[in-house]
Protein backbone atom coordinates (compact mmCIF):
# COMPACT_ATOMS: atom_id res chain seq x y z
CA UNK A 1 0.00 0.00 0.00
CA UNK A 2 1.58 3.68 -0.79
CA UNK A 3 1.77 5.55 2.01
CA UNK A 4 -1.35 7.52 2.90
CA UNK A 5 -1.82 11.34 2.05
CA UNK A 6 -2.86 12.77 5.49
CA UNK A 7 -4.45 16.32 6.35
CA UNK A 8 -2.69 19.49 6.14
CA UNK A 9 0.27 19.76 8.81
CA UNK A 10 -1.08 22.01 11.44
CA UNK A 11 2.16 22.87 12.93
CA UNK A 12 3.43 24.03 9.90
CA UNK A 13 -0.54 25.38 8.60
CA UNK A 14 -2.36 26.64 11.26
CA UNK A 15 -5.80 25.01 11.58
CA UNK A 16 -7.85 28.16 11.22
CA UNK A 17 -5.94 28.41 7.87
CA UNK A 18 -5.87 25.88 4.30
CA UNK A 19 -8.58 23.69 2.71
CA UNK A 20 -12.28 23.42 4.16
CA UNK A 21 -12.14 19.73 3.72
CA UNK A 22 -13.39 17.61 6.78
CA UNK A 23 -10.34 17.50 9.04
CA UNK A 24 -8.07 19.19 6.29
CA UNK A 25 -7.71 15.94 4.81
CA UNK A 26 -7.05 15.65 0.84
CA UNK A 27 -9.99 15.94 -1.86
CA UNK A 28 -11.12 12.49 -3.20
CA UNK A 29 -9.32 13.55 -6.62
CA UNK A 30 -6.20 14.38 -4.84
CA UNK A 31 -5.69 10.46 -3.78
CA UNK A 32 -5.26 7.54 -6.10
CA UNK A 33 -7.18 5.52 -3.99
CA UNK A 34 -9.69 5.85 -1.19
CA UNK A 35 -10.51 3.70 1.99
CA UNK A 36 -12.85 5.61 3.69
CA UNK A 37 -14.30 8.46 2.11
CA UNK A 38 -16.04 11.44 4.10
CA UNK A 39 -19.13 12.95 1.60
CA UNK A 40 -21.73 15.49 2.38
CA UNK A 41 -25.12 15.22 1.20
CA UNK A 42 -26.72 18.78 2.09
CA UNK A 43 -30.40 17.81 1.39
CA UNK A 44 -33.35 18.59 3.90
CA UNK A 45 -36.39 18.78 1.99
CA UNK A 46 -37.50 15.60 3.79
CA UNK A 47 -38.08 17.51 7.48
CA UNK A 48 -41.28 17.22 9.29
CA UNK A 49 -40.14 20.60 11.62
CA UNK A 50 -37.58 23.13 11.26
CA UNK A 51 -35.33 23.27 8.16
CA UNK A 52 -32.11 23.94 7.85
CA UNK A 53 -29.81 20.59 8.02
CA UNK A 54 -28.47 21.69 4.09
CA UNK A 55 -25.94 23.70 6.12
CA UNK A 56 -24.82 20.70 7.62
CA UNK A 57 -22.10 19.48 6.15
CA UNK A 58 -20.00 22.83 5.74
CA UNK A 59 -21.18 23.40 9.48
CA UNK A 60 -19.38 19.49 10.19
CA UNK A 61 -16.40 20.14 8.21
CA UNK A 62 -15.29 23.50 9.65
CA UNK A 63 -15.72 22.21 13.16
CA UNK A 64 -13.57 19.09 12.12
CA UNK A 65 -10.28 21.85 11.80
CA UNK A 66 -9.47 20.21 15.18
CA UNK A 67 -9.47 16.92 15.19
CA UNK A 68 -6.01 15.49 15.55
CA UNK A 69 -4.22 12.48 13.90
CA UNK A 70 -4.26 9.86 16.70
CA UNK A 71 -7.23 8.85 18.66
CA UNK A 72 -5.72 7.33 22.39
CA UNK A 73 -9.18 5.75 22.88
CA UNK A 74 -9.14 3.95 19.89
CA UNK A 75 -5.36 3.11 19.87
CA UNK A 76 -5.61 4.19 15.94
CA UNK A 77 -4.55 6.90 13.55
CA UNK A 78 -6.84 6.66 10.89
CA UNK A 79 -5.55 9.16 8.37
CA UNK A 80 -2.31 7.72 8.94
CA UNK A 81 -2.92 3.74 8.55
CA UNK A 82 -5.70 3.70 5.91
CA UNK A 83 -6.34 6.34 3.00
CA UNK A 84 -8.82 8.83 3.99
CA UNK A 85 -10.47 11.32 1.64
CA UNK A 86 -13.21 14.06 1.26
CA UNK A 87 -15.63 13.39 -1.36
CA UNK A 88 -17.30 16.94 -1.19
CA UNK A 89 -20.49 16.92 -1.68
CA UNK A 90 -23.61 15.04 -3.86
CA UNK A 91 -25.54 18.20 -5.11
CA UNK A 92 -29.37 17.40 -5.52
CA UNK A 93 -32.33 18.61 -6.67
CA UNK A 94 -34.15 20.01 -3.19
CA UNK A 95 -37.45 20.62 -5.21
CA UNK A 96 -37.52 16.95 -6.14
CA UNK A 97 -37.16 14.36 -2.82
CA UNK A 98 -37.74 11.58 -5.57
CA UNK A 99 -35.03 12.55 -7.56
CA UNK A 100 -33.00 13.48 -4.65
CA UNK A 101 -33.13 10.19 -3.28
CA UNK A 102 -32.35 8.58 -6.57
CA UNK A 103 -29.42 10.75 -6.99
CA UNK A 104 -27.88 9.83 -3.43
CA UNK A 105 -28.45 6.27 -3.77
CA UNK A 106 -26.63 6.79 -7.85
CA UNK A 107 -23.76 8.89 -6.88
CA UNK A 108 -23.25 6.45 -2.91
CA UNK A 109 -23.54 3.74 -5.13
CA UNK A 110 -20.61 4.70 -7.27
CA UNK A 111 -18.49 5.83 -4.78
CA UNK A 112 -18.59 2.07 -2.86
CA UNK A 113 -18.01 0.39 -5.89
CA UNK A 114 -14.54 1.70 -6.12
CA UNK A 115 -13.88 0.20 -2.79
CA UNK A 116 -14.56 3.54 -0.39
CA UNK A 117 -15.97 3.20 2.54
CA UNK A 118 -18.37 5.99 3.36
CA UNK A 119 -19.07 8.22 6.19
CA UNK A 120 -21.70 10.56 5.17
CA UNK A 121 -22.24 13.83 6.73
CA UNK A 122 -25.92 15.02 6.16
CA UNK A 123 -28.57 16.64 5.28
CA UNK A 124 -31.90 15.38 7.06
CA UNK A 125 -32.50 11.48 7.36
CA UNK A 126 -34.30 10.72 4.58
CA UNK A 127 -30.55 9.68 3.12
CA UNK A 128 -30.43 6.86 5.17
CA UNK A 129 -32.89 5.35 3.01
CA UNK A 130 -30.94 6.09 -0.43
CA UNK A 131 -27.32 5.30 1.39
CA UNK A 132 -28.50 1.91 2.55
CA UNK A 133 -29.78 0.94 -0.97
CA UNK A 134 -26.11 1.49 -2.02
CA UNK A 135 -24.57 -0.42 0.82
CA UNK A 136 -26.89 -3.42 -0.04
CA UNK A 137 -26.29 -3.71 -3.54
CA UNK A 138 -22.63 -4.59 -2.05
CA UNK A 139 -23.58 -6.43 1.22
CA UNK A 140 -26.64 -8.04 0.79
CA UNK A 141 -29.54 -6.88 3.51
CA UNK A 142 -27.49 -4.48 6.31
CA UNK A 143 -27.68 -4.58 9.80
CA UNK A 144 -28.54 -1.38 11.17
CA UNK A 145 -27.32 0.47 14.76
CA UNK A 146 -29.75 3.52 15.08
CA UNK A 147 -29.06 6.00 17.30
CA UNK A 148 -31.69 8.26 17.80
CA UNK A 149 -34.10 10.15 19.28
CA UNK A 150 -36.89 9.22 17.06
CA UNK A 151 -38.03 5.70 15.72
CA UNK A 152 -38.10 7.05 11.46
CA UNK A 153 -40.20 4.18 11.05
CA UNK A 154 -43.18 6.41 10.50
CA UNK A 155 -45.29 5.72 7.48
CA UNK A 156 -45.93 8.33 5.30
CA UNK A 157 -45.98 12.33 6.45
CA UNK A 158 -49.16 14.07 4.30
CA UNK A 159 -48.78 11.56 1.74
CA UNK A 160 -44.87 11.52 1.19
CA UNK A 161 -42.92 8.66 1.54
CA UNK A 162 -39.24 9.65 1.84
CA UNK A 163 -39.42 12.13 4.65
CA UNK A 164 -36.52 12.22 7.60
CA UNK A 165 -39.22 10.36 9.79
CA UNK A 166 -39.54 7.03 7.38
CA UNK A 167 -36.23 5.67 6.13
CA UNK A 168 -36.12 2.69 7.99
CA UNK A 169 -39.39 1.52 7.65
CA UNK A 170 -39.14 1.96 3.84
CA UNK A 171 -35.27 0.13 4.05
CA UNK A 172 -37.79 -2.85 5.70
CA UNK A 173 -40.11 -2.95 3.27
CA UNK A 174 -37.37 -2.83 0.00
CA UNK A 175 -35.83 -6.07 2.40
CA UNK A 176 -32.19 -4.11 2.15
CA UNK A 177 -31.55 -4.63 5.83
CA UNK A 178 -31.14 -7.18 8.27
CA UNK A 179 -34.39 -7.27 10.11
CA UNK A 180 -32.43 -10.23 13.00
CA UNK A 181 -30.33 -7.11 13.42
CA UNK A 182 -31.82 -3.88 14.11
CA UNK A 183 -31.75 -1.47 16.74
CA UNK A 184 -32.71 2.11 18.14
CA UNK A 185 -30.26 3.35 20.38
CA UNK A 186 -31.25 6.41 22.80
CA UNK A 187 -34.96 6.84 21.57
CA UNK A 188 -37.29 8.99 23.88
CA UNK A 189 -40.06 11.45 23.89
CA UNK A 190 -43.67 11.61 22.96
CA UNK A 191 -45.10 9.34 20.24
CA UNK A 192 -48.27 9.52 18.09
CA UNK A 193 -49.55 6.18 19.79
CA UNK A 194 -48.55 3.00 21.18
CA UNK A 195 -49.30 1.84 17.94
CA UNK A 196 -45.80 3.18 16.84
CA UNK A 197 -43.52 1.08 19.45
CA UNK A 198 -45.90 -1.76 18.15
CA UNK A 199 -45.18 -1.43 14.61
CA UNK A 200 -41.77 -0.90 15.28
CA UNK A 201 -41.33 -3.86 16.95
CA UNK A 202 -42.97 -5.40 13.79
CA UNK A 203 -40.80 -4.44 11.85
CA UNK A 204 -38.15 -5.92 13.47
CA UNK A 205 -36.27 -3.30 16.01
CA UNK A 206 -34.96 -3.64 18.90
CA UNK A 207 -35.03 -0.16 21.51
CA UNK A 208 -32.48 0.53 23.64
CA UNK A 209 -33.70 3.88 25.31
CA UNK A 210 -32.13 7.28 26.63
CA UNK A 211 -33.23 5.74 29.97
CA UNK A 212 -31.90 2.45 28.84
CA UNK A 213 -28.40 4.17 28.00
CA UNK A 214 -28.82 5.91 31.92
CA UNK A 215 -30.27 3.27 33.71
CA UNK A 216 -28.02 0.14 32.47
CA UNK A 217 -25.22 2.56 31.34
CA UNK A 218 -22.75 2.15 28.79
CA UNK A 219 -20.89 -1.03 29.15
CA UNK A 220 -24.41 -3.04 29.19
CA UNK A 221 -25.20 -1.12 26.06
CA UNK A 222 -22.39 -1.75 23.98
CA UNK A 223 -22.41 -5.41 25.15
CA UNK A 224 -26.61 -5.46 23.81
CA UNK A 225 -25.28 -3.75 20.61
CA UNK A 226 -22.29 -6.25 20.05
CA UNK A 227 -24.48 -9.53 20.79
CA UNK A 228 -27.42 -7.49 18.23
CA UNK A 229 -25.09 -7.26 15.35
CA UNK A 230 -22.62 -10.38 16.04
CA UNK A 231 -20.20 -10.90 13.22
CA UNK A 232 -22.44 -8.87 10.68
CA UNK A 233 -21.88 -6.06 8.67
CA UNK A 234 -23.68 -3.32 9.50
CA UNK A 235 -23.80 0.36 9.39
CA UNK A 236 -24.54 3.12 12.09
CA UNK A 237 -27.03 6.13 11.23
CA UNK A 238 -26.53 8.87 14.02
CA UNK A 239 -29.24 11.42 13.94
CA UNK A 240 -27.46 13.83 15.82
CA UNK A 241 -31.03 14.34 17.69
CA UNK A 242 -29.73 11.26 20.05
CA UNK A 243 -28.22 13.35 21.72
CA UNK A 244 -29.94 16.07 24.52
CA UNK A 245 -30.33 19.38 23.54
CA UNK A 246 -28.00 20.42 25.97
CA UNK A 247 -25.51 18.45 23.97
CA UNK A 248 -26.49 19.38 20.22
CA UNK A 249 -28.80 22.48 20.44
CA UNK A 250 -28.39 22.75 16.61
CA UNK A 251 -31.00 19.90 15.13
CA UNK A 252 -34.45 20.30 13.59
CA UNK A 253 -36.93 17.91 16.22
CA UNK A 254 -34.75 18.45 19.68
CA UNK A 255 -36.32 15.98 22.24
CA UNK A 256 -35.30 16.97 25.69
CA UNK A 257 -33.73 13.61 27.95
CA UNK A 258 -30.52 12.56 25.32
CA UNK A 259 -27.58 11.28 25.42
CA UNK A 260 -24.35 13.18 26.41
CA UNK A 261 -21.67 13.37 23.69
CA UNK A 262 -19.11 11.24 26.12
CA UNK A 263 -22.22 8.99 26.62
CA UNK A 264 -22.27 8.78 22.48
CA UNK A 265 -18.80 8.52 22.02
CA UNK A 266 -18.14 5.83 24.84
CA UNK A 267 -20.86 3.71 23.01
CA UNK A 268 -19.16 4.23 19.49
CA UNK A 269 -15.91 3.27 20.88
CA UNK A 270 -17.26 0.10 22.36
CA UNK A 271 -18.03 -1.18 19.10
CA UNK A 272 -13.78 -1.76 17.89
CA UNK A 273 -13.22 -5.12 16.28
CA UNK A 274 -16.98 -5.79 14.91
CA UNK A 275 -18.13 -5.18 11.15
CA UNK A 276 -18.65 -1.66 10.79
CA UNK A 277 -18.67 -0.93 6.59
CA UNK A 278 -20.32 2.14 6.76
CA UNK A 279 -22.10 5.31 8.47
CA UNK A 280 -23.87 8.38 8.38
CA UNK A 281 -24.35 11.57 10.74
CA UNK A 282 -27.36 13.56 10.03
CA UNK A 283 -29.72 16.55 11.19
CA UNK A 284 -27.17 19.31 12.13
CA UNK A 285 -29.15 21.94 11.41
CA UNK A 286 -26.51 24.96 12.46
CA UNK A 287 -29.11 27.82 12.36
CA UNK A 288 -30.03 26.90 15.64
CA UNK A 289 -26.51 26.08 17.25
CA UNK A 290 -24.72 28.03 19.56
CA UNK A 291 -20.44 28.23 19.71
CA UNK A 292 -20.69 25.22 17.48
CA UNK A 293 -21.60 22.89 19.80
CA UNK A 294 -23.70 20.79 17.85
CA UNK A 295 -20.95 20.70 14.75
CA UNK A 296 -17.90 19.76 17.18
CA UNK A 297 -20.27 17.07 18.62
CA UNK A 298 -20.95 15.89 14.96
CA UNK A 299 -17.27 16.42 13.69
CA UNK A 300 -16.03 13.98 17.02
CA UNK A 301 -18.85 11.62 16.04
CA UNK A 302 -17.68 10.84 12.62
CA UNK A 303 -13.87 10.76 13.87
CA UNK A 304 -14.81 8.13 15.86
CA UNK A 305 -16.48 6.29 12.88
CA UNK A 306 -13.57 6.85 10.96
CA UNK A 307 -11.44 5.69 13.50
CA UNK A 308 -13.53 2.45 14.03
CA UNK A 309 -13.78 1.71 9.70
CA UNK A 310 -9.77 2.38 10.00
CA UNK A 311 -9.62 -0.49 12.70
CA UNK A 312 -11.50 -2.83 10.69
CA UNK A 313 -8.92 -2.10 8.02
CA UNK A 314 -5.48 -3.88 10.19
CA UNK A 315 -4.57 -6.85 8.86
N1 LIG B 1 -35.50 12.12 11.99
C1 LIG B 1 -35.77 13.12 12.74
N2 LIG B 1 -34.82 13.91 13.17
N3 LIG B 1 -37.01 13.44 13.12
C2 LIG B 1 -38.19 12.72 12.79
C3 LIG B 1 -39.33 13.44 13.44
C4 LIG B 1 -40.64 13.03 12.90
C5 LIG B 1 -41.80 13.83 13.43
O1 LIG B 1 -41.91 15.00 13.08
O2 LIG B 1 -42.62 13.29 14.16
ZN1 LIG C 1 -34.27 12.26 15.26
ZN1 LIG D 1 -33.76 10.63 12.58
Amino acid sequence: MTTPRGPVDSSRIPRFAGPATFARLPRLDEVEQCDIAVVGVPFDSGVSYRPGARFGPSAVREASRLLRPYHPGLDVSPFAETQVADAGDIACNPFDINEAVETIEHAAGELIATGARPVTIGGDHTIALPLLRALSREHGPIAVLHFDAHLDTWDTYFGAEYTHGTPFRRAVEEGIVDTEALSHVGTRGPLYGKKDLEEDRRLGFGIITSSDVMRRGVDETVDALRQRVGDRPFYVSIDIDVLDPAHAPGTGTPEAGGLTSRELLEILRGLAGTRLVGADVVEVAPAYDHAEITSVAASHVAYDLISLLALTQRP
